[in-house]
């Protein structure tokens, strides 16, 4: 599974964030066409989006694409993207299995022979995107990814936005949860005060103790202190090791419990270690196989 930490959104109708958007180290790019760009400048975004995917480098950042949905530019967008070869289309305001296969199929028709297939993630942003969140993270093919757009959702419940994010705590289990459940990664909705760094350390952190493995981002000063809490620590990592040790020890003893410091070490706390290792592994940390 790709690593999505971070994936930086670019307004799709700004040249000067385009071109500069590959050098902030963000793990994925979201060229905007969406909520970023106003309706009287739709056209001249895509046409914007479709030269920076064939002429800008963007580095070792994957290239995502937020599209419209299909009953508004949706189609159009697909039909001029898709050739220029994103790697990845974020399908916004996304309720069902049937939204996601209605892109599948456009995407399907513009891809030119011999592409990369396009993957797609969806974004859940209303109320019945949500209720439905199980439904639409088994659709299969080519959806890697559900994220969760809170701005829309709670817009749309007339709930209050707040920075502690009590109103979407049960949104962001849902979406993980259906997400673990059909075996595609969830990332957490952009947290949108560019300047409060202390407020965007507490929601990135909520979210990954919940189970998010990544997040969205608005502005490039994001980006370091998101990954400062996805990435693990030395120590977490030298713990994850020593879990690994403890279990193998007591493995080769013929037993499936192990004690390390006084607490108890069994499956899913090996399970646990070694996704850490896995992710560190990723990030190029070397630590023991
Ligand atoms: C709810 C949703 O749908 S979220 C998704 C849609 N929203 C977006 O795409 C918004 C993207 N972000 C932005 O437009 C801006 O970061 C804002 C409006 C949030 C903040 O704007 P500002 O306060 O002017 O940004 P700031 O002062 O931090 O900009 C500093 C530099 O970073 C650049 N920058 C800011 N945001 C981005 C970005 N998202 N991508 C690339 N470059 C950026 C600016 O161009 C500026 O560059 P410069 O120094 O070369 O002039
Ligand atoms: O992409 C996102 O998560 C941002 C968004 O659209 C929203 O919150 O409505
Ligand atoms: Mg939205």
């Amino acid at each position: 599974m790709s690593l999505r930490r971070t994936m930086l959104f670019i307004p799709g109708n700004n040249p000067g964030m385009l071109q500069n958007g590959g050098v902030f180290g963000a793990d994925s790019v979201i060229l905007d066409l969406e909520d970023a760009v106003a309706p009287q400048e739709k056209d001249a975004a895509r046409f914007l989006v479709a030269q920076a995917l064939k002429t800008v480098d963007y580095g070792t950042s994957e290239k995502v694409v937020r599209i419209n949905p299909l009953d508004t530019f949706g189609a159009k967008d697909i039909q001029m993207i898709v050739p220029c070869q994103p790697d990845v289309l974020l399908v916004p305001k996304v309720e069902s299995a049937q939204d996601i296969e209605g892109v599948t199929r456009l995407v399907a028709q513009a891809e030119m022979e011999g592409q990369k297939p396009v993957q797609l993630i969806a974004l859940l942003e209303t109320a019945k995107g949500i209720a439905l969140a199980y439904q639409i993270a088994q659709t299969k093919g080519r959806l890697v990814a559900l994220a969760l757009g809170a701005e829309d959702y709670t817009a749309g419940l007339g709930a209050a936005r707040t920075k502690e994010g009590q109103e979407i705590f049960t949104a962001r289990s849902l979406v993980i949860n259906a997400a673990a459940a059909a075996g595609i990664q969830s990332l957490d909705t952009p947290f949108t005060d560019a300047n409060d760094e202390d407020g965007l350390y507490q929601d990135a952190l909520t979210g990954k103790e919940l189970g998010f493995k990544g997040k969205l981002a608005i502005n490039p000063r994001q980006i370091d202190v998101i990954h400062g809490v996805l990435n693990p620590t030395a120590a977490t990592i030298e713990w994850a090791e020593a879990v690994v040790q403890a279990i193998r020890k007591a493995e080769a003893e013929g037993s499936g419990v192990a004690s390390l410091h006084g607490k108890m070490v069994d499956a899913p706390i090996v399970a646990r270690a070694e996704h850490i290792l896995q992710l560190a592994r990723k990030l190029g940390v070397e630590v023991m196989q």
